[in-house]
């Protein structure tokens, strides 16, 4: 299994107006995959995108497309996400009656299965579908928002998650409030994605996302 860091920016803090254009910006600055929030004002109190506008964004890029459902009932577009080009994706557990059905869809429409926990969600909850399950995506904030603070909490957290993986093939994503200096923490305990939109489309940096983005990297290397 390779642990090498896959830097996910999440185009939640683009410019909105310009989506295409702001996803081949950071494709070209050195994005491994593209992070897509869907909200749907239920799960989570705000609202984004969904299937169409992910399909219209596929042909911006040739990254992984990581999509990050924070809705309340993700089965009923699971195969429009898919259909839409998805490669990744990933339901929150508080989100899923039934799990383990959820992720074998998700699997069976041919993209790779996550589950994501809010920060006061226990580990425990992913014990039973440790077999059909390709990521975790740790929240390291509250889910609904860009631009909040880490918390710390969740380092103990991912090492938990990480010694859960025990050699199988799963990955961990960690997603909010990550930045140069809080990467370092999630990475030692185990997370291989690093989610981040602030630090890379509002960071210090503004006009260099490649610069944002080699920051985060060189935090880890
Ligand atoms: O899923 C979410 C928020 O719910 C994230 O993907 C945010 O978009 C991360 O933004 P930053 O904390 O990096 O600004
Ligand atoms: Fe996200």
């Amino acid at each position: 299994m390779s642990h090498e860091i896959i830097i996910a920016p999440s185009i939640l803090a683009s410019d909105f107006s310009r989506l295409g254009d702001e996803i081949k910006a950071v494709d070209q600055a050195g994005a491994d995959w593209i992070h897509l929030d869907v909200m749907d004002g239920h799960f989570v109190p705000n609202l984004t995108f969904g299937p169409p506008i992910i399909k219209a964004l596929r042909n911006t890029t040739d990254k992984i497309f990581d999509a990050h459902l924070m809705v309340s009932n993700p089965d009923v577009l699971l195969a429009d996400y898919a259909a839409a080009g998805a490669n990744y994706v990933t339901v929150h557990a508080e989100a899923c009656d039934h799990l383990d059905r959820t992720l074998s869809h998700i699997r069976e429409l041919g993209c790779k299965a996550g589950v994501a926990l809010n920060p006061h969600t226990p580990a425990a909850v992913i014990q039973h579908v440790m077999d059909r399950l390709d990521l975790v995506l740790v929240m390291t904030v509250n889910p609904g928002f860009g631009g909040q603070v880490f918390i710390p909490a969740m380092v103990e957290k991912i090492a938990t998650i990480n010694d859960m993986i025990d050699g199988r093939d799963i990955i961990i994503e960690v997603d909010g409030g990550i930045t140069a200096e809080t990467a370092g923490a999630v990475v030692r305990a185990g997370a291989q994605v690093l989610v981040a939109g602030s630090a890379i489309f509002k960071g210090d940096n503004q006009a260099s996302y490649s610069g944002n983005i080699a920051r985060i990297r060189d935090a880890v290397r």
